[in-house]
């Protein structure tokens, strides 16, 4: 990856979209995602890993377009819940799953195995925290004409909330309490996020395996 370069990031959500071409805008380099080729199939994300997911993704387009592509895998993990939604994170709420209808399920989950929540210091007006939860987001380059993969992974743990805060984001970011900045992560600006986020955290740790090649 070079400066003034472009980086295809093998991704149709267009939240993901937004932070990598703020994160590589930053280094000059302009992004494009699988907006920019609607013909390519859909990979089928069956892995059971994070990780898994990642490289079937970046392998089976890079494959297709004959260039190094970036995937993203990542999901939201909630401990009363067992590590749920995990790598099904995306279709939670089963066919033609939207961010609204995968809160809405995440709740309904949580009530029914939580006792209300508790109210902790400097959370928004009345609401309160659920279960402990973590973002992870693995990241895997791929170049088709060495065959190699670059591998990283990145998380942030947090609770979950019992009703949505602020209006950023996309996902589950609504409904994801961040402990360590006293802040919900749909309260954050792209930037702020970018700086303790799962994504912001694997990216970094991506550049800095990359620079070292
Ligand atoms: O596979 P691609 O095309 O990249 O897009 P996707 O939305 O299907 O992405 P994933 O398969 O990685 O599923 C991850 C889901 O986890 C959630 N998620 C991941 N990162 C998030 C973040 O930074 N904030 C909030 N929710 C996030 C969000 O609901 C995503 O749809
Ligand atoms: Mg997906």
């Amino acid at each position: 990856m070079k400066r003034g370069g472009t980086v295809v990031v093998a991704t149709k959500n267009a939240g993901k979209v937004r932070e990598f071409a703020h994160a590589f805008g930053k280094l000059g380099m302009n992004v494009v995602s699988m907006f920019d080729y609607p013909g390519l199939p859909d990979v089928v994300e069956d892995g059971a890993t994070f990780a898994e997911n990642a490289r079937k993704k970046a392998r089976e387009v890079a494959e297709a377009l004959n260039l190094p592509v970036m995937a993203d895998d990542s999901g939201l993990e909630v401990r009363a819940l067992g590590g749920e939604p995990g790598v099904y994170s995306a279709r939670y709420s089963g066919e033609g799953a939207t961010d609204a209808r995968n809160n809405e399920k995440l709740l309904r989950e949580l009530e029914r195995v939580t006792d209300g929540g508790a109210a902790a210091e400097g959370l928004p007006d009345g609401a309160k925290l659920l279960s402990e939860a973590r973002f992870v987001c693995a990241l895997a380059l791929y170049d088709p004409e060495s065959g190699a993969f670059t591998e990283s992974e990145g998380e942030v743990p947090g609770w979950i909330m019992d009703e949505p805060k602020g209006g950023g984001g996309f996902g589950y970011d609504p409904l994801f309490w961040v402990t360590a900045e006293g802040k919900g992560m749909a309260e954050m600006s792209i930037e702020e996020k970018q700086a303790i986020s799962h994504r912001g955290r694997a990216l970094a740790s991506l550049l800095r395996r990359l620079g070292a090649e």
